[in-house]
């Protein structure tokens, strides 16, 4: 079976507070997007076993892969056991903010539910999701966007009528997400930078995030600022931990022309790429 397993970016991300269990209360709008890994899952015996192979060298082959993790959780709650191919073909960058191995998790969960007669109903992936990422169940439903809280893990799928063209722009550098985190509470603002939220139909787009974040990668609000320039641009923000920066416009054609300009002004290294929001 073969799945497409598309990112997503945050179009806001509210830090509330840091929790007793290290994590943070969080309100965040996850909307999946047109760039998309394909996820191919068969059961090959009935021998337990997984054999995960993936085209991108440094993406990890062994139990750390949030693809065999998703496995492994979905055996455990069924109770039963097979052998397992699964072949990852990435194309959404890591370190990214854009929730590519939490999304292979999700394609994993929905193929291996699928592949042995559903035996398990929407809430209890949605369970089995959460304990694996907070990004994973905003994957698992058939919506666009999804509002999430919590950890970020529980989610609504939210009605979206935008089909919003972007721009998304990833710089050499990953970033990790606990890294990110981690610094939130003692970050400082940088004078001149634009953290204020962006007022747009959809709501009040903003990230936390990108305080801790720009502090340390100054190319990050450099961009920002850059991006809010340029025709066309209707708003620009860090998705989730970044380092991808997005940007929205007002068309399609925008998009590919900021897409344009930005492999000129970032230099070979950045991940340019004129995308849209899924409908
Ligand atoms: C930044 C976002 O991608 C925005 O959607 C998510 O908040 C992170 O989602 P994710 O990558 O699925 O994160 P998880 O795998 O659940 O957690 C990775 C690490 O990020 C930190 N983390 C994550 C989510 C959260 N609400 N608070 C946290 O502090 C924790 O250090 C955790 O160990
Ligand atoms: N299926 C997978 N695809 C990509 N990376 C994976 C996968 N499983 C585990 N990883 C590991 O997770 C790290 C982060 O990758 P991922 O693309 O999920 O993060 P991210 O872009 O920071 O996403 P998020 O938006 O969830 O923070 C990678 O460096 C890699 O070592």
């Amino acid at each position: 079976m073969e799945l497409s397993s598309p990112a997503k970016i945050n179009l806001w991300l509210r830090i509330l507070g840091r929790r007793d269990d290290g994590f943070h209360e969080v309100e965040t709008r996850l909307c999946q997007i047109g760039i998309a890994d394909t996820v191919r899952i068969e059961q090959v015996s009935s021998v337990p076993g997984i054999a995960l192979t993936c085209n991108v060298p440094g993406i990890p082959v062994d139990e750390s892969n949030l693809a065999i993790k998703a496995l492994r959780a979905f055996e455990n709650k069924v109770g039963k056991t097979a052998g397992w191919r699964i072949h990852l073909e990435k194309r959404i960058p890591s370190g990214a903010g854009l929730g590519g191995g939490s999304s292979n998790a999700a394609a994993i969960l929905r193929g291996a539910n699928e592949l042995t007669g559903s035996p398990l109903n929407l809430a209890e992936l949605l369970e089995i999701a959460g304990h694996i990422g907070a990004d994973v169940p905003c994957f698992l439903l058939h919506t666009t966007a999804a509002d999430g809280t919590g950890r970020g893990e529980k989610v609504v799928p939210v009605e979206f009528s935008w089909k919003l063209p972007l721009v998304l722009i990833k710089p050499s550098f990953p970033i990790p997400t606990p890294w990110a985190y981690q610094r939130w509470r003692d970050s400082q603002e940088l004078p001149g930078v634009l953290y204020a939220p962006q007022i747009c139909p959809w709501g009040e787009m903003v990230n936390s995030l990108e305080r801790p974040v720009f502090e340390k990668h100054r190319f990050l609000p450099a961009l920002k600022t850059w991006l809010l320039e340029q025709k066309g641009v209707r708003a620009a923000l860090m998705s989730g931990s970044g380092s991808t920066m997005f940007a929205i416009t007002e068309s399609g054609a925008d998009a590919g022309e900021v897409a344009e300009k930005a492999k000129a002004w970032c230099g070979d290294t950045a991940w340019v790429q004129p995308t849209e929001t899924l409908r």
